[in-house]
């Protein structure tokens, strides 16, 4: 496990914080140490000539603020530091004495403030348990529209450090440095708009004492290229064949959507899946050839509307032929029979799109547990509302936790921050994406994507939520790529299909 991929909340990183200070480390030197490597970082990003202002809170995030405020100053900066806490922990009060000492302008009210071209935010970081309100309030406000680069420690005050919730109102960064383990509450979509460029510092926090307290395997992680390289399961082993690569079925399109069976299908050819098979109504065949030459596709007998009525496979083959199934991009919930088909079977499953609403609408969710084997559900969060209309989606992390516990289905919220949950509570968080993706289809060349993988890799003992993540991960990469060469609006899902081999190329 590498430290890029682990997740904590504040009371884990208390705890670890605890058993470090146990074995004898000094808080002192320990607030010296991370403050160290704050003041490089800023070195290296921040030229000489600027004046930076200082924002110190009660707690040891304002100790760190202060250490980083004294290093500056004899680094030749121009620095003031803006304190306006009647009451100071210990250290802090300290710090703040021997920079007053040295010189450093020193203030406790706003008025007096002279201006700076960058900010340091040290008011409060994993401490921060309650609603700011009042003053403390009024002068983050204040801060956020002073119109200068602001460099969150640890994370922007104001953020609750588990949900990423805004407790009241909070500092809205450029750049947040995350001291020793990603907070959870950085991941999650709501913190986005505060968070600016997270980075990592990492202030070789001992693994023992990570383990002790997260267990060998942590539950929540952060994905990372490393994850997804082991799972996509490379190089291919010189001797294999097509069939050995996976058997995909895709069920998807309808006269209606008929692009929606396209992009799906798009995304299972990236995957390398040895043998693609697409299950559409027979009126949309021949364009669904033209477009995936190499896939089989299946002519299936529709209704009146133009949906699947009858999964029509060929002679001699039947749901447990293929390795895998994903299901619903396009189907309108004109195909239920088709969705209660799949759900019966035996086979590897992902449901998407009208798979999802057609499932809510059957209104047999807790079926899903009878499967035998896996199963996968890919909702966005109207999708999830419709599903489990009881589960709060505030916390994310916590709302896939519970889907994927209820249905016994390994469990994607998608959004800007993609959420994934196993039944048994183990999460994926995907760290990085754009908002280049939020354009209609999409979503359709995530399910083909992760289809193909998992098809793949399904009988190589793989954890399916190792597989969600892959997906995900390299879904998003491909969009970012994208958006890196034709700007945030030149990633139609077309587009975004022709970009995801590059990113395995770059990998
Ligand atoms: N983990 C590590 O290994 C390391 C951690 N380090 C650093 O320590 C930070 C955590 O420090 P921390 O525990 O002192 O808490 P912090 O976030 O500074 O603030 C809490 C203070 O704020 C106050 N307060 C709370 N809510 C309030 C409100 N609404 N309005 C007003 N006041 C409010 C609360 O006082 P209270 O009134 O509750 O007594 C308390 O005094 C961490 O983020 C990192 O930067 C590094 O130095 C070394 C390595
Ligand atoms: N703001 C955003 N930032 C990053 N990714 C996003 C954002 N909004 C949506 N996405 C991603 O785009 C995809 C959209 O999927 P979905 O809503 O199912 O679209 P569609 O059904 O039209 O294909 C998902 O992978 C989602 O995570
Ligand atoms: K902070």
């Amino acid at each position: 496990m590498i430290k890029e991929q682990i997740v904590v909340t504040s009371a884990q990183m208390r705890d670890i914080e605890g058993r470090i200070f146990a074995g004898g480390m000094p808080v002192a030197a320990l607030m010296e140490k991370v403050a160290g490597l704050i003041s490089n970082r800023l070195k290296s990003i921040i030229p000489k000539d600027r004046t930076i202002g200082i924002l110190v809170g009660p707690g040891h995030n304002g100790g760190d603020a202060l250490v980083v405020a004294r290093e500056l100053h004899f680094q030749g900066y121009q620095v003031w530091i803006y304190q306006p806490f009647p009451k100071l922990k210990e250290l802090t009060s300290q710090h703040l004495q021997y920079a007053q000492s040295l010189g450093i302008p020193c203030y406790q009210e706003l008025a007096e403030l002279p201006s700076c071209d960058f900010l340091i935010d040290g008011l409060f970081g994993f401490g921060l348990e309650r609603e700011i309100t009042g003053n403390i309030a009024a002068t983050i406000n204040h801060f956020n529209d002073w119109n200068c680069q602001i460099f969150s420690i640890d994370l922007p005050s104001g953020l609750h450090t588990d949900t990423g919730e805004v407790l009241g109102t909070a500092i809205r960064a450029t750049h947040t440095f995350c001291l020793g383990l990603w907070k959870q509450g950085l991941l999650q979509e709501q913190a986005l708009e505060y968070i600016g460029k997270a980075e990592l510092i990492d202030f070789d926090i001992p693994l023992a004492d990570i383990h002790v307290i997260l267990g060998e395997v942590p539950k929540i992680k952060r994905i990372t290229k490393t994850t997804v390289f082991n799972t996509l399961s490379l190089p291919l082993p010189p001797t294999t064949h097509k069939y050995k690569s996976g058997h995909l079925l895709l069920i998807c399109g309808s006269k209606r959507y008929a692009g929606g069976a396209i992009l799906t299908g798009l995304g299972a050819r990236a995957s390398g899946v040895g043998m693609l098979s697409i299950a559409v109504p027979e009126s949309i065949k021949p364009l669904l050839v033209s477009h995936l030459p190499e896939a089989l596709i299946i002519g299936c007998p529709e209704t009146e509307t133009g949906a699947i009525s009858d999964l029509q496979l060929p002679p001699k083959t039947d749901l447990s032929s293929f390795s895998a199934i994903a299901c619903g991009p396009g189907l309108t919930t004109d195909a239920t029979p088709i969705v209660e088909q799949v759900i019966n079977s035996e086979v590897p499953l992902i449901l998407d799109a009208d798979g999802l609403n057609i499932l809510a609408q059957l209104g047999t969710i807790p079926t899903l547990r009878k499967r035998q084997n896996t199963t996968i559900l890919t909702p966005h969060t109207g999708e999830f509302h419709r599903l489990f209309p009881d589960i709060n989606y505030q916390d994310r992390v916590k709302a896939v936790q519970t889907a994927a516990l209820q249905t016994g289905a390994v469990v994607l919220l998608k959004g800007a921050r993609i959420a994934i949950s196993n039944p048994e509570g183990v999460v994926w968080i995907n760290p990085e994406s754009t908002p280049a993706l939020a354009r209609g289809g999409s979503g359709d060349v995530l399910t083909g994507l992760m289809g193909g993988i998992l098809a793949r890799v399904v009988n190589k003992q793989v954890n399916i939520e190792d597989v969600v993540a892959a997906a995900s991960w390299w879904h998003s990469q491909g969009g970012i790529l994208a958006a890196k060469e034709r700007t945030e609006l030149g990633v139609d899902a077309f587009t975004l299909t022709q970009y995801l081999m590059r990113v395995l190329v770059d990998m």
